[in-house]
């Protein structure tokens, strides 16, 4: 039988979260780090684990079908190469930065800078789209310090929290992209392993949107219900059950994580009472 072959960062930021989203999905993977792969013990799939900046070569040339790689790293390294979901993990942007202390106006400024970085096709890029001559410094890591040692007059980097701009006394002036982690899938995928990537990406669909939100319970007089119900909006719309004390009900009904505590205070408002929040584990629709 087919196995999908999946490659997965071997260490960094997105090893964690991506072998956590799998667990998630039900699949349960033998072994971690020390091996280069493991397989799946429910699930026809085999885990390779890569260096992320390898996988897009890998996904190219098929000798892997799908891939959990930041999205910057796809876009730098295989434009072609398809995402079939984001993940929502590991979000950062790839942006521009330049000494606090020098001045920017423009795009313009970067004519006939020197820029280091470790995203050359990026950068390329965006100075091609934006008629800009550079010279660019591609440098594996530690970007963040060239300006200061005089390599270069701008960088290219990933950021995140802006520390690390921040302690190198560098700002921020142009967002070339942004990035989370993605499945992303091989070109020459074949039709046995492409459903098997289909069943995957539906039980990642279920885990994500269930990440989203969150099980609303409360009771409340039925008096209150009509109001309540109109600040609940439910998959489709909430359940109400009657309470054994007479005059009152319990209400069900799903909410947005981002959206937890405006209902809250509103239901509270509105007379519902015992309210209980609840994670979910799986949404399917
Ligand atoms: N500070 C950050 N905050 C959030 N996400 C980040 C940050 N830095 C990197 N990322 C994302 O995580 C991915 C992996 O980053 P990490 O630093 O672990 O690996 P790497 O050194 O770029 O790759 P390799 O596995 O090839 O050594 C990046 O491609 C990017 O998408
Ligand atoms: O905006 P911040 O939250 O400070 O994050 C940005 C930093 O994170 C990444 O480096 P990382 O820590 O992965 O080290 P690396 O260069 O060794 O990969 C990136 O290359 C930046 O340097
Ligand atoms: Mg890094």
């Amino acid at each position: 039988m087919s196995k999908l072959k999946i490659a997965v960062q071997k260490s960094g930021r997105l090893h964690d979260d991506s072998m956590k989203i799998l667990n998630e999905v039900g699949i349960s993977i033998d072994n971690g780090r020390d091996q280069l792969k493991a397989s799946a013990k429910n699930f026809p799939l085999e885990v390779f684990y890569l260096r992320n900046g390898d996988i897009p070569q890998y996904l190219l040339d098929g000798v892997i079908d799908a891939a959990i790689i930041g999205e910057n790293v796809l876009i730098e390294k295989g434009n072609s190469i398809s995402i079939v979901e984001k993940l929502g993990f590991s979000s950062c942007r790839v942006s521009l930065a330049i000494p606090k202390t020098d001045s920017y106006t423009s795009i313009q400024d970067l004519n006939g800078k020197r820029i280091a970085t470790s995203y050359p096709n990026t950068v390329n890029a965006f100075l091609d789209k934006n008629n800009i001559e550079a010279q660019l410094h591609i440098i594996n890591g530690s970007v963040e310090i060239t300006p200061n040692i005089g390599l270069a007059d701008a960088i290219v980097d990933i950021v995140s929290s802006g520390s690390t701009l921040f302690k190198n006394n560098l700002q921020e002036v142009e967002v070339l992209l942004q990035s989370e982690a993605v499945l992303a899938v091989s070109p020459q995928i074949g039709t046995e392993e492409k459903a098997i990537l289909d069943s995957l990406q539906f039980r990642l669909q279920s885990v994500l949107k269930a990440r989203k939100s969150r099980y609303v319970l409360l009771n409340a007089p039925n008096d209150k219900l009509e109001r309540i119900i109109e600040i609940l909006p439910g998959m489709k719309s909430p359940t109400v059950l009657p309470l054994a004390a007479p005059g009152w009900s319990s209400l069900h009904s799903v909410i947005d994580k981002n959206d937890f505590w405006e209902i809250i205070d509103a239901l509270k408002k509105a007379g519902a009472e015992g309210i209980l929040v609840c994670p979910i584990e799986n949404m399917v629709s």
